[in-house]
């Protein structure tokens, strides 16, 4: 396997050639059986706290389109839920499917929503750097957030009307004043387990805080995504028209809500 991506011969069941933890005791995404997940009353509320001048870039690195935040000082960060300390925001990406039947990571039940929304944060408290975090058990906190098919997002339309000038992977563009509150649910209550990034390299070093209220999408945003490119300028043209990785074994992880 040359370079991972989601196509027939380098996607999600390839990986663990490269990237052996694809294996692991705790890998993501996961489908969250609501019946086995275990209230825990010492779960806190989520308080997201973003400053819209954080935003710097929108990007497309050929496996997602992502919008890149300054995470040199704490201007952007969580706090609450099953978190204990600070985690400064690094980035927002998607993941979506060839249609709007599938294309979430995470499911429910079964049930697999149009898209997923991801904000990447990392413990700054504990860790000098992103990178350095990113290899420890407690080192990054991803907030998911289910996009369901229904009515144009009006907040989604301030990414989607953007795609069409970085469609070649590597494209950036200037992309500030943004807070990402604005995509979020009205309701904030989650799901939360011990996981992994759910892209090579699937460090497992990602506690998930899954939202349970989705927010809308329609089919027209959902199409914008699937022009992005996964090739560069001098290659063959082809669509990033699918970019989620399939549920993964739980291995006797608990799931837990507030
Ligand atoms: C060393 O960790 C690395 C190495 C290379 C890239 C990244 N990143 C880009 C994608 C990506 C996808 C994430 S997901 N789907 O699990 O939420 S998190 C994440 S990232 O950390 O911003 C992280
Ligand atoms: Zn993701």
């Amino acid at each position: 396997m040359l370079h991972w991506g989601y196509d027939e011969h380098n996607g999600p069941a390839h990986w663990k050639e490269v990237f052996p933890v694809a294996n692991g005791d705790r890998q993501s995404p996961i489908d969250i059986k609501t019946e086995e997940t275990k209230y825990d009353p010492s779960l806190r509320p989520l308080n997201p706290n973003y400053d819209p001048a954080s935003a710097k870039i929108i990007l497309n690195n050929g496996h997602s389109t992502s919008v890149e935040f300054d995470d040199t000082v704490n201007k952007s960060v969580l706090t609450g839920g099953p978190l204990s300390g600070t985690y400064r925001l690094r980035q927002i990406h998607f993941h979506w499917g060839s249609n709007d039947e599938a294309g979430s990571e995470h499911a429910v039940d079964g049930m697999k929503y149009a898209a997923e929304l991801h904000v990447v944060h990392w413990n700054s408290e504990k860790y000098s750097s992103f990178v350095e975090a990113a290899r420890q058990s407690d080192g990054l906190a991803v907030m998911a957030v289910f996009l369901k098919i229904g009515e144009c997002n009006p907040q989604l339309k301030k990414i989607t009307d953007r795609l069409d000038t970085i469609r070649i992977k590597g494209k950036r563009a200037l992309f500030t004043n943004f807070d990402p509150s604005c995509l979020l649910p009205k309701s904030l209550d989650y799901w939360t387990y011990f996981g992994s990034l759910t892209v090579p390299p699937l460090l497992e070093s990602v506690i998930w805080i899954v939202l349970r209220e989705p927010i809308s999408v329609c089919s027209e945003q959902l199409a914008k995504f699937r022009s992005l490119l996964s090739t560069a300028e001098d290659e063959v043209a082809c669509c990033l028209l699918r970019n989620y990785r399939p549920p993964q074994p739980l291995k006797g992880r608990e799931v837990r809500r507030n």
